[in-house]
């Protein structure tokens, strides 16, 4: 890379200079560095950003525990007696801690260091369409991947600030259990952490202004909904908090619901609202980057207004999911690298929740594909026709597929044990055009949940069993011995 000194400032030229050392970021990185391109990392914060140190890690890790508070209290339903589980939340703080410091080698600036990224420990700023300044040090890239990540919507709710509330920034720092929990936003993020604190001892509570899991088909989400509901967590939907304000034993919050007025009592207030792309402070106007209220203005290729600058994960203001931003990494480096043009393509791109069950989706849901095509067939099969999922007592859970004409899948939703680990059989088969004839073609292995796609796709060929032209021709074969 080019160094300039001028006796004033150091100026580096390399070809890419990424601003963010998250899971976006970070990948972008390392894949350029691996091809042996001069790469700049500049990182504000903690290298690993938001999934290692206050998202997916360790909320993936508080989820495990709750699971074997779970598992003992459910042990006699196999004959196991157990009882009640002793629950110690410090210990609990140090397993998730420690699970972010098995993992946080793999993010280190020694890491990234060694592969020969440039790693600037700073805030970055942009200056003009070329330059971004960082830590005393001015960056003059061909170009620059913005990969700011995100923060929660704060909503304007009065007494919110005094009252004071948690986020998924200070959540994880709890080493005492909250008595009584409540959670505004039931998304993903919040529904996780409402089941993960029920299970670990916490009463909970949880207001949507809308339906909760919006983002997924209500017929598989009722599934999970009722499951929470089942174990103690009390979900408000289409419910407005109207105030919010401090009380001595920690929150109240003035709420109008479908029902009435309600006044809900808690000990400590999550927010988990939804995320807003992080653009403050990045000089995006010296930059010509535009801003949309999502995050970072992007065209289809993840590029800016600036030709040279792109944006993506968290901060491009779309998908917000780890792997998403992975997928944005590699499209973008694609086009830097080899010129080829990226396109993002979010039909291909899954989703899970990692509540208990769980539900993951990818491609079109039933709505959006009457929307788009005219011949729509959905297929269904239910755990409870599953073999392993009655041997593990999880009968609890649905796949739905969606296929189009002559087969076609064009999206899968599933509710139920194991949901986000069988998806990955449905993104691979929506992301190279495969149909339900090649679930039907491939064998999976007894007794697993995997088969109840298989079963609901052998369910769509049944009537074919019935054709008389498929009869007339198997009677014509016997014919022959
Ligand atoms: C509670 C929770 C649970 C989640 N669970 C999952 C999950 O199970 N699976 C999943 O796929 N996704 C999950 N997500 C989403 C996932 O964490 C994000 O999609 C992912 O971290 C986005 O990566 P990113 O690189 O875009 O942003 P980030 O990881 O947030 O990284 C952005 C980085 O940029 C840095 N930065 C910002 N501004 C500047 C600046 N001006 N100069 C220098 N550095 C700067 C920040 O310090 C940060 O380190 C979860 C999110 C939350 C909140
Ligand atoms: N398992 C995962 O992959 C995972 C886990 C957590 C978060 N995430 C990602 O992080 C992002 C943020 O997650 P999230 O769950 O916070 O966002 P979300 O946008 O999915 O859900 C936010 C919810 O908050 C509600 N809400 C917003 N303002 C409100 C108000 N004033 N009063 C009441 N309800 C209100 C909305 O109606 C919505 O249902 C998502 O894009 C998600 O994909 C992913």
């Amino acid at each position: 890379m080019v160094e300039k000194t001028d006796g004033v400032t150091t100026v580096l030229h390399p070809d890419i200079c990424v601003i963010g050392g998250g899971s976006a970021g970070l990948s972008l990185a390392a894949g350029a560095a691996a091809f042996g391109v001069p790469v700049v990392l500049i990182e504000r914060g903690r290298m690993g950003g938001d999934c290692l140190n206050t998202g997916c890690v360790p909320s993936k890790a508080l989820i495990a525990a709750a699971r074997h508070a779970h598992a003992v209290r459910k042990a006699a339903e196999f004959g196991v007696s157990a009882g009640e589980p002793v629950i110690d939340f410090e210990k609990v703080h140090a397993h998730v801690r420690s699970v972010i410091a098995a993992i946080a080698p793999n993010d280190s600036v020694e890491r990234f260091t060694a592969m020969g990224v440039r790693v600037i420990e700073a805030e970055a700023r942009f200056v003009d369409r070329d330059t971004v300044m960082a830590g005393g040090l001015t960056i003059r890239a061909r170009r620059f991947v913005i990969a700011t990540g995100s923060s929660t919507i704060v909503p304007p709710i009065p007494g919110l600030a005094d009252a004071g509330y948690l986020t998924n920034e200070t959540l994880f720092d709890l080493t005492r259990p909250p008595e009584h929990l409540l959670v505004i936003g039931a998304g993903p993020a919040g529904l996780e952490m409402a089941q993960a604190h029920r299970r670990l001892g916490a009463k909970v509570t949880v207001i949507d202004a809308g339906r909760a899991l919006s983002g997924e088909d209500p017929e598989l989400a009722r599934i999970v909904l009722d499951r929470l509901r089942g174990e103690g967590i009390v979900i408000w939907e289409h419910a407005l908090v109207l105030a919010a304000e401090k009380t001595a034993g920690g929150v109240r919050l003035q709420c109008e619901t479908e029902t009435g007025s309600v006044t809900i009592d808690g000990s400590a207030l999550l927010l988990t609202t939804g995320r807003r792309g992080n653009t403050a402070g990045l000089g995006l106007e010296a930059a010509d980057v535009g801003v949309t209220a999502n995050g970072i203005a992007v065209d289809a290729s993840l590029r800016t207004g600036n030709r040279r600058v792109y944006a993506i994960g968290d901060a491009a203001g779309g998908l917000q999911f780890t792997h998403a931003a992975n997928y944005h990494a590699s499209l973008v480096l694609r086009e830097i690298l080899f010129r080829l043009p990226a396109r993002e393509n979010r039909d291909i791109v899954p989703r899970a929740t990692f509540t208990d069950p769980e539900i993951a989706a990818v491609g079109l849901g039933e709505d959006e594909a009457r929307r788009r095509y005219r011949q729509v067939n959905i297929l269904r099969w239910p755990y409870a026709e599953n073999d392993r999922a009655q041997a593990e007592r999880a009968t609890g859970g649905l796949i739905k597929i969606v296929a189009g004409r002559r087969g076609r899948i064009l999206g899968v939703t599933i509710a139920g044990a194991g949901a986000a680990e069988m998806i990955n059989m449905w993104s691979m088969a929506i992301a190279n055009g495969q149909g339900l004839r090649h679930v039907r073609g491939a064998v999976a292995p007894y007794p697993t949940m995997t088969e109840i796609g298989k079963r609901a796709v052998i369910a769509y060929y049944t009537p074919l069993t019935r054709k008389p032209a498929v009869r007339a021709i198997i009677r014509l074969l016997r014919r022959f011995g």
